[in-house]
């Protein structure tokens, strides 16, 4: 079985190969941190959490490294309105963003460097750019030379000839940038300090990096010349990613990524979910309404990576729904597994697992994750109804150890795609398990049968006495947890 991806850079689906066999070093460009992570970082997070936890699972060693952006105008700005610091308003958001990634079961990366902390690794690189003839200094200002470049536009398809056909959206005149620039699409590797504005010294004059810079320097330091895999948001892919290429390659003559991946964006009526168009809602809130952190995973895991998704109440509804289907899996082996007489731990699911296998063979094809998701639908519904089977019959329709493995297949699988249930909460809340629960509707089903209604009445308030509501209805009892 190989892993075969989608490779914006190339436009085709090819065969995984990594540099060094075994081993993935892959990274994303992270946030920049000047407000609250929206759903459209957090699908970003999500996907390249879960690309990073496959790849462990098909048995890579995987370096992943993901940059903070806390330098920026838009930083600065709200440094300025909040007559704050620059680094205080990055410090604030970095400790947002890692107290929201925690709640969305984002595993950390191995480094969060920052642009600010990469300052000598940048201005390394400009100077080696500005010596081979790709960059140019311009009143404390330095830019890269587009045009020395021959294979810029390679990434995003983009021919500089075509741009200037239609240069009129890119393209300020009266921008002061503009005036220093040698040809209008070059653009600021470091920029000169203005007043008021943190700075560092350089051979250019005192001032700051360019975005794009940082990413190439930060690769370059901590995971060498040419790596396996370079993500981020297709939005990304110019002028950000093209830029990264143009800047590294100039210098090492080297590819920067062999793969070039992208996730689509979440968009909001047709639009980009955005925090600079403001029709954004924030990680924080949506979880503080009271939406599982699950949910959340499973709304961008439902969509093929790539493909752009549009955030609505009824799409989160809809995952939360799928959620529950999948929690009542994951809960089947706590629940149930010692009346089963399940012996925890003697099994090993790897060998042979034919739902490991089908898994394993629709996400190989480019991440498919909503594929992968059909085998944990279709093993969590199988555990739900062998649940409800041995509730009411006292036995289950298959081998107890034949459903051990399925359970622990699906928690492995489900892990795989960072879904896990919180079991102390689920199963024991007021006192009583899902199974107890079940058992005592079921006694007060026999009771009435019996037509012993003061027995029936009796369970009944004794449930409602532990918080649970019973609903009767032609199809049976239902029942919620007040
Ligand atoms: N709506 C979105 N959907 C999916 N990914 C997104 C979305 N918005 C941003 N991203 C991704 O999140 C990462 C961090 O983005 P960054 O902080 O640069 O946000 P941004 O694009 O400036 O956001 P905004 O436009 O909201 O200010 C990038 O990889 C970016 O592509
Ligand atoms: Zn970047």
């Amino acid at each position: 079985m190989t892993l075969t991806l989608y490779n914006t850079l190339t436009r085709r689906q090819e065969p995984f190969e990594t540099v060094e066999a075994g081993k993935v070093k892959m990274y994303y460009c992270g946030v920049t941190v000047y407000d609250y992570c929206h759903l459209g970082h957090a699908r970003a997070c999500i996907v390249w959490d879960v690309v990073r936890r496959y790849l462990q699972f098909i048995g890579y060693e995987v370096r992943y490294i993901q940059n903070f952006t806390d330098i920026d105008d838009k930083i600065l700005n709200r440094a300025c309105a909040e007559h704050s610091s620059m680094e205080a308003v990055a410090d604030r958001f970095i400790k947002a963003y890692f107290e929201d990634m925690a709640r969305l079961g984002i595993k950390e990366a191995d480094e969060y460097p920052r642009a600010t902390h990469t300052i000598n690794g940048i201005q390394r690189l400009i100077h080696e750019l500005e010596n081979k003839g790709f960059a140019y200094p311009a009143d404390g200002d330095v830019y890269y030379a587009v045009r020395q470049f021959s294979e810029y536009g390679k990434l995003s398809g983009r021919r500089l000839e075509d741009m200037q056909a239609g240069k009129s959206e890119r393209v300020n005149v009266e921008d002061p940038e503009y005036q220093k620039k040698k040809d209008p699409f070059d653009f600021a590797l470091w920029k000169a300090a203005k007043a008021g504005e943190p700075a560092w010294e350089s051979p250019w004059g005192a001032g700051r990096p360019g975005w794009h810079i940082e990413c190439s320097a930060m690769v370059r330091d901590r995971l060498g010349d040419t790596i396996d895999i370079h993500a981020g948001g297709a939005d990304l892919i110019f002028p950000h990613h093209e830029n990264e290429i143009a800047q590294s390659e100039a210098v090492t003559g080297k590819p920067l990524a062999r793969y070039w991946l992208h996730n689509g964006m979440v968009k909001v009526d047709g639009e980009k979910m955005s925090k600079s168009l403001g029709n954004f809602i924030t990680i924080r809130e949506l979880l503080d309404r009271g939406v599982d952190p699950m949910a959340v995973r499973l709304f961008v895991l439902t969509a093929q990576y790539r493909t752009p998704i549009d955030f609505t109440d009824e799409a989160i509804a809809a995952a939360t729904n799928g959620w529950h289907t999948i929690k009542e899996g994951l809960l089947f082996g706590h629940q149930y597994g010692k009346k089963l007489g399940w012996n925890l731990g003697t099994q090993n699911i790897l060998i042979p697992n034919p739902d490991v296998e089908r898994f394993q063979k629709v996400v190989n094809n480019d991440f498919n994750f909503p594929g992968g998701l059909t085998v944990l639908f279709k093993l969590a519904k199988e555990l739900s109804r062998e649940g409800h089977i041995l509730v009411h019959e006292g036995k289950t329709e298959t081998l107890p150890e034949e459903l051990h493995r399925q359970w622990q297949t699906l928690v492995t699988l489900a892990g795989v795609l960072g879904l896990e249930a919180e079991i102390e909460a689920e199963t024991h809340t007021n006192g009583l398990t899902d199974a107890e629960i079940e058992a005592k509707i079921q006694q007060r089903q026999e009771a009435r049968k019996a037509k012993n209604f003061a027995e029936s009445d009796r369970i009944r308030d004794e449930l409602q006495a532990e918080g649970i509501t019973l609903i009767d209805s032609r199809d049976g009892t239902r029942w919620h947890r007040n």
